[in-house]
């Protein structure tokens, strides 16, 4: 499947005759992280944002089998050697996406087996391809479950039947399914679409399962821009160790995810009074609270220097997500810009400006 053209066109259906099923294919785009990541994890709250710089998309075609396809190079199962093998494992790990759609597919026929929603029995294909840097704190993965999950959809018509604000949890379950500790804000902004402020108090969780997710004006964002590099991190390995001292009550990650979160709050206050120089302040905050819990050796020397680099120009700059890309503010405008980069380039990291998508909610969704 070939990923191409720059339009955020999410649904394709093909016809190949009157009488032939159809063919359904999704787009998930990365997401950014702007403020208040990793507290999605923690009932806190986030600003992200949906971004057409980079998606995944999923085709589901009719067929007699329930077929599950391997991507030719992210699911690599032939290698010119031994060697070739263990530096594939070493860069990239054991797996590719293969494990997110089998596991989407079980959570959603579970969820539409204990809501009494019905399926019919015709059977499908399904593969995947994807542009967004793997590992890369962009929401590769729940890229692939969004996109995977959007096309169960439409294949059984049940959109109008799963509610838009509950479609976040499926995907994360499906993550979930697999032992990735992850949180809320990717699979939010991927269903949403657009800039998204997003408040995941615990009162609210317990209560509808969801939280409160509003979508704000595009416009209000200044221009930001994505630095990354070839450097993929495991989220969920990432996460896994501060998840763990947080379930144990330890009370420095509990009062900083409380921090994080709050900067969240600040932000969209920032945001709807345009005041710029107090977003490029929060978002260096995000960033300062993420070292202190995560600690230097988790979050990689590399991943530490984009984030230098682009302050040392002046701009703001945090993670997009666990690590792998990041997102930079420049509070003096294009000058700035112009030396960020040139600093980027000089240090060998992928630079380029931010584009947002367009909310994606279409009828079906914002009527249920
Ligand atoms: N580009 C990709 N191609 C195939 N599978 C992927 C890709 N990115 C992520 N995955 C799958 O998702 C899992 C979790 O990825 P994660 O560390 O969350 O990456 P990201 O930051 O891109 O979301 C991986 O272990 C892998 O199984
Ligand atoms: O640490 C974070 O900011 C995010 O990490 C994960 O996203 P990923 O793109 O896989 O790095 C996680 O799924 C998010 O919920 C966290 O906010
Ligand atoms: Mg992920």
């Amino acid at each position: 499947m070939e990923l191409n053209g720059s339009s955020p066109s999410l649904t394709k259906i093909e016809r190949n005759g009157s009488s032939a099923p159809a063919i359904i294919e999704h787009k998930a785009f990365a997401r950014i992280g702007l403020l208040g990541n990793p507290s999605d994890v923690y009932y806190g709250r986030t600003i992200s944002l949906n971004i057409e710089n980079f998606w995944a998309s999923v085709r589901l075609e009719p067929s007699s089998d329930l077929l599950i396809r391997p991507h030719p190079t992210h699911d690599l199962v032939k290698f010119a050697s031994l060697d070739h093998l263990v530096n594939r494992l070493k860069n990239e790990g054991y797996y590719g996406g293969v494990r997110l759609l089998m596991a989407t597919c079980k959570v959603f026929t579970n969820y539409c087996k204990e809501q009494g929603i019905h399926l019919h029995n015709s059977n499908f294909s399904l593969s995947y391809d994807t542009n967004i840097p793997r590992q890369t704190g962009l929401s590769g993965s729940s890229a692939i479950v969004c996109a995977t999950f959007s096309c169960l959809l439409d294949f059984y018509k049940v959109r109008d039947k799963i509610a838009v604000e509950i479609r976040p949890q499926l995907i994360l379950n499906a993550e979930k399914e697999l032992g990735i500790v992850a949180g809320l804000q990717d699979r939010v902004a991927q269903v949403y679409g657009g800039l998204l402020y997003m408040d995941f108090n615990k009162e609210s969780m317990e209560k509808y399962g969801h939280g409160n997710y509003t979508q704000l004006d595009t416009g209000l964002l200044p221009p930001l821009h994505l630095i990354y590099a070839e450097n993929p991190s495991d989220s969920g390995k990432v996460h896994s160790a501060v998840r763990q001292r947080w379930l144990d009550g330890d009370t420095f990650i509990i009062s900083s995810m409380e921090e994080v979160a709050s900067l969240a709050l600040q932000g969209k206050r920032a945001l709807l009074e345009k005041d710029y120089a107090k977003l490029a302040t929060l978002m260096n905050q995000n960033f300062d609270l993420r070292r202190q819990m995560f600690g230097d050796a988790s979050l990689g020397a590399l991943n530490i220097e984009m984030v230098e680099v682009a302050r040392r120009a002046g701009a703001a700059a945090k993670f997009t997500g666990s690590g792998g890309a990041v997102v930079a503010f420049c509070p003096d405008g294009q000058s700035q810009v112009e030396v960020l980069n040139n600093a980027c380039k000089k240090a060998g990291f992928a630079i380029e400006p931010v584009r947002v998508v367009p909310s994606l909610l279409n009828e079906i969704d914002i009527r249920n």
